[in-house]
């Protein structure tokens, strides 16, 4: 996104965290620095480098660079590109690190201590970062880290990344200013360079003198996987759980919803009452209250899905969920590993294609990459929240079932199922090639802090209320403006948006959406919603408040419910499904491609996709006796 900014090297000095994935690298990294960059209990959450800085004593800054986990030195993903080529001065706009800081997880030296011994050997200056040590003591694993740096002859600090001054001993070791120092070239190899023996033995070695070489088994994870991966519970929790996770969103979110409502109705009384009737109460009643009015009421939905996410984020789950769909996955041609891009695609389908960067599989990058806009990003929430409002009677269908969160679920399974059958078209065109057993590490189970989830949906409503102050407000306002001018000729009969530029688009546009059961009102909608798919509802709002057709600043929901039939509201249902993705998705794809033809045939597919969709549904609901 902003990598094509200039680069200029600061001055000062520069530092990188290296390290296997899910070692605790970036929560170090924001302990260090102060920021605030995404940590999770999975490998692969962090796949561009970011800098920060870290203010040593005495006013000096070290700049912090926190890179992609790997596993070793030869990358194989494009994740592990970013750090390889980092540490070997290739990067792109970056110098070569003055320091390497080494995160070693103090549960898994073995496979740790390889890539410091590979780091070392490039001839950069090291010292280790020993995390987890917390962990490692709950095991019973105790380390003598004076021992540990005279073996890799290199200073060592141990820190506990997620306590407040967990990585005191790393500042302390950075500010020594011999640590920066490079070692000269006898000294690179010693003292483990005693023979030519290939680095695991030397580990072997290692751990074996520090009486470290018998393998901590982690139970309690253990008895945990015991249910989590088997071959009939697993797959039945996991359903279970996805499935209450979308009821919770409907169930628990209505008192939050009504109290937003009873506020955004009340200002809208307010102004209306205040100002004399004219384009200002116009603007400020039908564009702003009726739009932006009308996609806030959503955020408490889109925090509880965050809730759900970030928990199994944080609890380590997400990759045993990976491994359960395995199988699923392998049908199609995929592998586990396009799961938790798969997933984060539900926040948003911009990280969650960045993700793909640790799929090693070219093919299957893609194949991902063009299937990751059909997962329900949380902008389409609104959207659908608000017509299974309009349309689906809350009824409940078990206990505590309710049957709205039953129509989610299956909406975002319909999305699912869409992507797994244009992902197996995909690969049996490109081509498929072999699909390998799936490797992917199953960390232990973390009970997730409070503190980080409630800080991770601080920073959701932080993006979200942006996103409305931002692009949905400008294209509200700019909606409002379209719809509203210019205003109709002497002696018109119907509403004014009638004669508007909107108006006269919005009736262009649905003589090709008519044969999908879309009146004109939803075809203006849908054009800002291009850019961001909240705004078609807000885009509803404007449009309907303009066209003075009952009181849509507080209420649109009933009024859709009222004025659409039952098929257009499912056919508008199912071509959000597939609706074409945003343009910052498109743009995202286009870089990450490295060109034009895949965002456009994405474009085109999704297209065509959410067309023929839209179509069928609203055919079989009309033939069914819902038009
Ligand atoms: N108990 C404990 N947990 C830690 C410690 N450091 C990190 N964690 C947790 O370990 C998990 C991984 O942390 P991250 O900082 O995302 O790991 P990373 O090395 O950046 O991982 P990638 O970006 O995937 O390479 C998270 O759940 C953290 O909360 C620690 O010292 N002790
Ligand atoms: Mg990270």
């Amino acid at each position: 996104m902003n990598e094509a900014v200039i680069h200029f090297h600061p001055a000062g000095k520069l530092a990188a965290l290296v390290g296997n994935p899910n070692a605790g690298k970036t929560a170090l990294f924001n302990r260090l620095t102060g920021s605030r960059q995404k940590v999770a209990n999975y490998a692969g959450v962090t796949v561009e480098r970011k800098e920060g800085r870290l203010q040593l004593d005495g006013d000096k800054t070290v700049r912090v660079l926190d890179l992609p986990g790997t596993y070793s030195l030869h990358p194989r993903s494009p994740d592990e590109r970013v750090t390889c080529d980092v540490l070997r001065g290739q990067a792109v706009g970056e110098k070569r690190p003055d320091l390497v800081v080494c995160v070693v997880d103090a549960t898994n030296l073995r496979r740790s201590l390889r890539l410091v011994l590979g780091v070392k050997r490039m001839g950069l200056p090291c010292v280790v970062a020993l995390n987890m040590v917390d962990l490692a003591a709950s095991r019973g694993i105790r380390i003598d880290a004076d021992a540990l740096a005279g073996e890799l002859g290199v200073p060592v600090a141990q820190t506990v990344a997620i306590d407040g001054d967990g990585d005191a001993a790393l500042r302390d070791l950075l500010q020594r200013p011999d640590v920066w120092r490079r070692p000269d070239a006898a000294a690179v190899d010693a003292p483990v360079a005693d023979s030519d023996q290939p680095d695991h033995e030397t580990v072997r070695a290692i751990l074996r003198r520090l009486n470290l070489d018998h393998v901590a088994p982690h139970l309690p994870s253990d008895r945990i996987d015991r249910v989590v991966l088997h071959p009939v519970f697993g797959p039945l929790l996991l359903a279970v759980l996805l499935f209450f996770m979308f009821n919770a969103v409907f169930a628990w979110a209505t008192p939050m919803m009504d109290a937003i409502k009873a506020a955004t109705g009340w200002v809208g009384q307010v102004i209306t009452g205040l100002l004399p009737e004219g384009v200002l109460r116009s603007f400020l009643v039908d564009g702003l209250v009726a739009g932006v009015g009308g996609v806030i009421v959503f955020l408490p939905q889109i925090l509880i899905l965050f809730l759900f996410i970030l928990v199994l984020e944080e609890s380590g789950y997400l990759p045993r969920a990976a491994f359960l769909l395995d199988r699923l996955m392998g049908g199609v041609g995929l592998s586990g590993r396009s799961f938790i891009p798969l997933l984060s695609s539900f926040a948003c389908a911009i990280p969650g294609i960045m993700a793909t960067r640790t799929i090693a599989n070219t093919r299957d990058r893609l194949v991902t990459i063009m299937i990751a806009p059909m997962m329900t990003c949380s902008a389409r929430l609104p959207v659908y929240a608000l017509l299974i409002a309009a349309f689906i009677p809350q009824r409940k269908v078990g206990p505590g079932l309710e049957l709205q969160g039953l129509v989610l679920f299956g909406l975002y399974v319909a999305g699912v199922v869409g992507s797994l059958a244009v992902a197996w078209v995909l690969k049996r065109f490109a081509g498929g090639g072999e699909v390998r057993a799936l490797m992917m590490e199953l960390p232990s189970y973390h009970m997730p802090r409070a503190r980080n989830v409630l800080m991770g949906l601080w920073q959701r409503a932080q993006i979200f209320l942006h996103r409305v102050g931002g692009v949905i407000l400008t294209l509200t306002v700019l909606l409002w403006a379209l719809a509203s001018f210019p205003g109709p000729p002497e002696g018109a009969t119907g509403p004014a948006i009638e004669y508007s530029i909107a108006g006269m688009l919005g009736k262009a546009l649905a003589v090709v959406l008519a044969p999908i059961g879309f009146n004109w009102q939803i075809s203006i909608a849908l054009v800002p919603g291009m850019a961001a798919r909240e705004v078609a509802v807000s885009a509803l709002g404007t449009v309907y408040a303009l066209s003075g057709e009952g009181d849509a600043a507080n209420a649109l929901t009933p009024l859709i419910a009222q004025s659409w039939s039952l098929a257009t509201a499912l056919s508008l249902l199912a071509w959000y499904v597939f609706a074409p993705q945003c343009l910052s998705t498109l743009a995202t794809v286009k870089r990450e491609t490295g060109g034009w033809k895949w965002p456009l045939v994405m474009a085109g597919y999704l297209f065509a996709l959410a067309y023929i969709a839209a179509f069928i549904t609203y055919r079989a609901a009309v033939a069914l006796g819902a038009g």
